[in-house]
């Protein structure tokens, strides 16, 4: 008796869950935890598709057991090399010797960088080549960077499975809800989704709208990603979510306060800025300390929302360091299209304002700084609210537009 799920007709979920790492990447908090998916098909040959991260090995080698029941394992479908996949594939190899890997040929390069030794057990597939089980036959289809170069997703043309690889996957522990109909995925899981991709894979759009395109012209029934939930239900939904990540395009009409403030008076002008805006009739806000909040909630709220206004002090001559650090996330996630506005402090020479906004204009592409700036100087004045009361007015128009 194990945590193994039949997924569909012989196909079975032998992944592992992990609660006990605390950063994805040694960077993204998951305090819900995340599942290494990996999957068993029982067909005239036996197919294992990616294996589990190093710390699940034991419990994923017990689920692979259980489901052959005795048989050998024929093949290893490796889709993406990235070790939270790919560690446990040199233990599966020691135990089942007769077992080939089928996989790409950047892959197999990966791997002999990674130390695994295939001797002669290689089996090398391209684009578009389909390969036969028995009577499940399937074909690969390259998804190059989602997420790395190698990476690729097996369609099964018989029963419409996409091994989706690191697309359409989220962080959060399974804890035995394998499909999306079986949680409340609006309620309980899209944070940590939209949290995952923009993170994950979110610099990487244009390449995720290719492997959507592919991914439209054939018939799909289910992703099977290498974290989170399957999809089996309401598969248009969480591919309008990609759709919209993957564009840059916000899913919602609202403003994203973020602020760096040591003693409170950026905080003040931050919340102040929220009462207006709810004063006169939008009311979906959010605000956030950005010395609090990880910056891979704050980039995930970024993702979300239409309009962002930065507020941070003057440190050093310079943007408060964490706020620097979180416009440096956006830049390298590729961020773009969004309208932004400005909140600076300083006491003696304040500079947060014009290097956000020389940030905003030459680091991030098709965003917009609004020219209504509130500029504090050391704590507000009156001359501040009615910066302020602009500000508010400005985004208000450019929401409603
Ligand atoms: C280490 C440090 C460096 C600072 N550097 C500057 C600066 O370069 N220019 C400036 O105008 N104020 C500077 N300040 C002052 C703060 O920006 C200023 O007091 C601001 O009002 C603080 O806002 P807060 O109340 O939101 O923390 C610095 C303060 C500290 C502690």
């Amino acid at each position: 008796m194990s945590s193994v799920r039949k997924v569909t007709e012989n196909l079975y979920w032998v992944g592992v869950n992990d609660k006990r790492l605390h950063l994805f990447e040694n960077i993204h908090p998951i305090p819900r935890g995340v599942s290494y998916n990996s999957y068993v098909l029982l067909d005239e040959k036996s197919v294992l598709f990616d294996t589990v991260d190093w710390s699940g090995c034991r419990e994923f080698l017990h689920h692979v057991k259980e489901v052959l029941d005795g048989r050998s394992l024929d093949y290893l479908v490796i889709n993406h090399m990235e070790p939270d996949h790919a560690a446990s594939m040199e233990e599966v190899l020691i135990r089942y010797p007769n077992c080939k890997v089928i996989s790409n040929e950047k892959a197999f390069l990966f791997m002999r960088q990674f130390g695994f030794d295939l001797d002669g057990r290689m089996i090398e597939v391209k684009e578009g080549d389909t390969f036969c089980f028995g009577k499940h036959t399937v074909t690969f289809v390259f998804a190059q960077m989602v997420h790395w170069p190698e990476a690729m997703v097996t369609f099964d043309m018989t029963n419409g499975v996409l091994f989706s690889a690191d697309a359409f996957g989220s962080f959060g522990s399974l804890d035995g809800k394998l499909f999306d109909d079986e949680v409340n995925f609006d309620r309980d899981w899209i944070d940590d989704a939209r949290r995952y991709f923009c993170n994950i894979v979110g610099k990487y759009g244009p390449f995720v709208q290719q492997l959507l395109k592919k991914a439209s012209t054939v018939p799909i029934k289910m992703f099977c990603p290498l974290h989170g939930p399957v999809w089996r239900n309401d598969l248009g939904y969480y591919l309008d979510k990609h759709d919209k990540w993957s564009r840059y395009e916000p899913e919602e009409k609202g403003v994203l306060i973020v602020y760096a403030s040591m003693y409170g008076n950026t905080e003040a002008a931050a919340q102040a800025l929220a009462s207006k805006l709810c004063e006169k009739g939008i009311c979906n806000v959010a605000v956030y300390d950005v010395s609090v909040t990880h910056v891979s909630y704050l980039v995930a709220e970024a993702f979300k929302y239409s309009h962002i206004v930065l507020a941070s002090c003057t440190y050093n001559l310079q943007i408060y360091p964490m706020m620097y650090d979180f416009l440096h996330h956006l830049k390298i996630l590729n961020f773009q299209k969004r309208t932004f506005g400005i909140i600076e402090n300083g006491t003696w020479a304040i500079k947060a304002g014009d290097l956000m906004r020389s940030f905003i204009e030459h680091e991030l592409k098709e965003c917009l700084v609004l020219d209504e700036q509130v500029s504090v100087n050391s704590s507000m004045k009156e001359s501040n609210k009615t910066e302020l009361d602009a500000l508010a007015d400005a985004l208000i128009d450019s929401i409603q537009k």
